[in-house]
């Protein structure tokens, strides 16, 4: 990748791009990436936003300018999965400038439709992931997703000469570990034994193994790929679903959620924007600091305060109306377990009727009630990160977006 944004104009493809972080790492890298020229969103479902960025109808304005249908052509003999591409005016930082837009509707399973995506494009950001710690699908499938996905991602940059990928992981690839041990304030280098049971976090940690080992394997024209992980913690803003579930949850019980676990146990947050932010600067700065960053893990974390999993939430929920109930919680711990295991056998009993996933089972109940913390300054020495958002900025932007969408389908 050259120095001068006029030089080269760069090929990025964003897997997982109409995702909660997907859409805001499209976004940030449209907002923020100079050099880009052509930005591919590839994903299992495309939804309306990409349509609606035309329109620039969501989030404020981003575009102007005209989109057509067209297929791109078959590379090296790969059949392309379905495309569609806009050429869009981005009205970007330093000024307004001519991206494509590629969108691709394709699985991350199929080998040859991550092939046909990857092929020509200097990033890859893999974002793509199955996000599912409640039982909703099967541990086949988180694992197909998760980790043939991610395989298919490798081999895709291997076969066709793509060299830098960017991979998001998560802090479960850490823990929390199935014993409960905290992790308080901890960096990459703090010893945790790291023991998964459950197919989310061990198919992450799996995935994140494996684009680790593949860094400086040699590429299609013989240059070396280079790879890192980002591992955020939980990510809450504009999109979070689970947020707007608690939302609504509040609502119907007339205002009012219940405490149910202890405020002193501290559960790490972090900002979709700022997570957006970390993901396009570890891309741009891949190829410049290769032999820095080539092969390394990152937390991604930012300002977000440490707080409970439900005393972080009041942030945005208090100021939509919602109160949290008790300075204690407010049933014993052990009827909260017992309730987890009550939901798993619901589960299997009504499976063969319908697909029953609340949000409490053991798994996020010992998530949920495990300190666990990040405190690390690795990806702000290694490629310049700081927060773009303060904490204040988010969670105003958080809040406006609960009051704007959370009673509402969208
Ligand atoms: N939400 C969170 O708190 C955290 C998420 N992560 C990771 O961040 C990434 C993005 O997660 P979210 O945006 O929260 O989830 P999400 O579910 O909103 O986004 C994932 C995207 O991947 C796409 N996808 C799923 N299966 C696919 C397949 N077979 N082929 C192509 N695309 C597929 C989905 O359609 C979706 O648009 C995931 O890799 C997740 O493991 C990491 C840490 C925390
Ligand atoms: C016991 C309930 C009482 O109100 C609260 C249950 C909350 C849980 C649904 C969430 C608590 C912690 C969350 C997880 C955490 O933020 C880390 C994550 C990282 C990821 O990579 C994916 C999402 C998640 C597992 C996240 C999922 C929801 C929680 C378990």
């Amino acid at each position: 990748m050259a120095d001068s944004a006029q030089a080269q104009k760069l090929v990025y493809l964003v897997t997982g791009g109409c995702g909660f972080l997907g859409e805001h790492v499209v976004r940030m890298l449209l907002q923020r990436e100079p050099r880009l020229g052509e930005l591919r969103v590839f994903d299992l479902h495309l939804g309306p936003w990409l349509e609606e960025l035309k329109t620039g109808s969501r989030w404020g304005s981003l575009w102007r300018g005209g989109c057509g249908r067209f297929p791109i052509p078959s590379q090296a003999g790969i059949p392309t999965p379905a495309v569609e591409q806009m050429i869009l005016v981005s009205v970007h930082m330093d000024g307004i400038r001519p991206v494509r837009v590629t969108a691709i509707q394709g699985d991350v399973t199929q080998a040859h439709e991550v092939a046909a995506a990857v092929a020509g494009a200097h990033v890859v950001i893999h974002t793509a992931g199955l996000v599912d710690v409640f039982g909703r699908a099967s541990p086949k499938i988180i694992h197909e997703v998760n980790v043939q996905g991610t395989r298919n991602v490798i081999e895709a940059c291997v076969q066709t000469g793509t060299r830098f990928l960017v991979y998001t992981s998560s802090m479960e690839v850490v823990g929390p570990n199935t014993k409960g041990d905290p992790f308080y304030r901890g960096n990459e280098d703090t010893p945790y034994e790291a023991v998964h049971r459950h197919p989310y976090p061990c198919s992450k940690a799996l995935a994140e193994w494996l684009v680790l080992e593949a860094n400086g394997r040699k590429v299609c024209g013989g240059l070396p790929l280079v790879t890192c992980a980002l591992r955020p913690t939980g990510i809450y803003g504009e999109g979070h679903q689970i947020m707007r579930d608690f939302y609504r949850q509040g609502l119907r019980l007339g205002g009012r959620l219940f405490r149910a676990i202890p405020a002193s146990v501290e559960h790490g947050r972090v900002y979709v924007g700022n997570v957006a932010w970390m993901h396009v600067l570890a891309a741009r700065e891949l190829e410049r600091r290769a032999a820095l960053m080539g092969g390394q893990v990152y937390f991604c974390y930012d300002g977000s305060p440490y707080k409970s999993y439900e005393d972080f939430n009041m942030e945005f929920l208090g100021p939509c109306g919602l109160r949290l109930v008790g300075t204690r919680p407010l049933v014993p711990y052990w009827l909260l377990v017992f309730l987890a295991a009550l939901n798993v056998l619901l589960q299997w009993l009504l499976r063969p009727l319908l697909l029953y996933a609340p949000l409490l089972n053991p798994y996020t109940l010992a998530v949920a009630n495990t300190t666990f913390t990040v405190s690390t300054d690795k990806a702000q020495r290694h490629f310049g990160y700081e927060p773009l958002f303060s904490w204040e900025d988010s969670r105003t932007r958080t809040i406006l977006w609960v009051q704007a969408t959370g009673g509402s389908a969208q």
